[in-house]
């Protein structure tokens, strides 16, 4: 079986400006793959870098060393050499991500959030709002709240928000970052149900699970990040 995604010796230093060009290594050395239907949960300390291996591999920040590759349209693009409008359309087809916190547009409604991605597939407005408001519902989103702006919304309705919008698509490759942090027992079954069914369908995911419940009942493997830090 091909991996979706794969690493090799992938390295992050940060460069502090404001502080005379301070480095600040967090990783090297990372050869990592995904094959579909495997969900590989990355663990290590807080500050062990997991967060930022997860923006590495979908482009937000940029490889000190060592590349990242996505399998998309059946051929291997490097995320790290890649022009941006090529790393755009590898994303909206092929690579989603689950942030930590949602990205509020002022005045969209929650609805229009969720359809976007499906928008940007061509898919029609109507329908795109009728699956937008499916993801809601599993989500247990009270439909009182779907034509509002997500701005006011309490932690927990805004993760579900997030995870409403980066599923939606269906990408074959999906990063979570602590996709179930602020929900509660309910809510965090019905999350993993929904990585369990991306899994099943055939997507490679990585992912940060602090929880262990949910780490256990998810990942297929995992990833050590700790492992790579730069004095080991
Ligand atoms: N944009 C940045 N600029 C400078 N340093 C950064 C930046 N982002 C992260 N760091 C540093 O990199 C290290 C790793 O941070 P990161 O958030 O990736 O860790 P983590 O393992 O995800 O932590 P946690 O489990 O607490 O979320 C930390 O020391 C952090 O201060």
């Amino acid at each position: 079986m091909t991996a979706l995604l794969e690493t090799t010796q992938l390295s992050k230093t940060f460069t502090l400006h404001g502080r005379s060009g301070l480095e600040l290594p967090v990783f090297s050395g990372i050869d990592l793959s995904v094959l579909p239907g495997e969900c590989l949960a990355l663990t290590g300390h807080s500050g062990s870098g997991k967060s930022s291996l997860l923006r590495c591999l979908y482009g937000n920040y940029s490889a000190s060393a060592g590349e990242v590759r996505v399998r998309h349209d059946e051929a291997w693009v490097s995320l790290s050499h890649a022009e941006p409008r090529e790393v755009l359309e590898v994303r909206r087809r092929t690579l989603g991500y689950v942030s930590q916190f949602l990205r509020v547009i002022p005045r969209v409604s929650t609805l229009d959030i969720v359809a976007e991605p499906l928008r940007r597939l061509g898919v029609a407005a109507e329908e795109a709002r009728d699956q937008a408001a499916q993801w809601l519902a599993r989500l247990n989103l009270q439909e009182r709240l779907w034509h509002l702006p997500p701005a006011t919304f309490s932690g927990g309705e805004q993760q579900r928000v997030n995870i409403a919008h980066g599923l939606i698509a269906g990408q074959p490759v999906l990063l979570l970052d602590e996709p179930t942090a602020s929900l509660d027992a309910d809510n965090r079954a019905v999350v993993v149900d929904l990585i369990r069914a991306a899994r099943d369908r055939g997507a490679a995911i990585i992912g940060i699970f602090h929880d262990d419940e949910v780490r256990e009942a998810v990942a297929s493997r995992c990833f050590d990040v700790e492992q790579h830090r730069p004095s080991h």
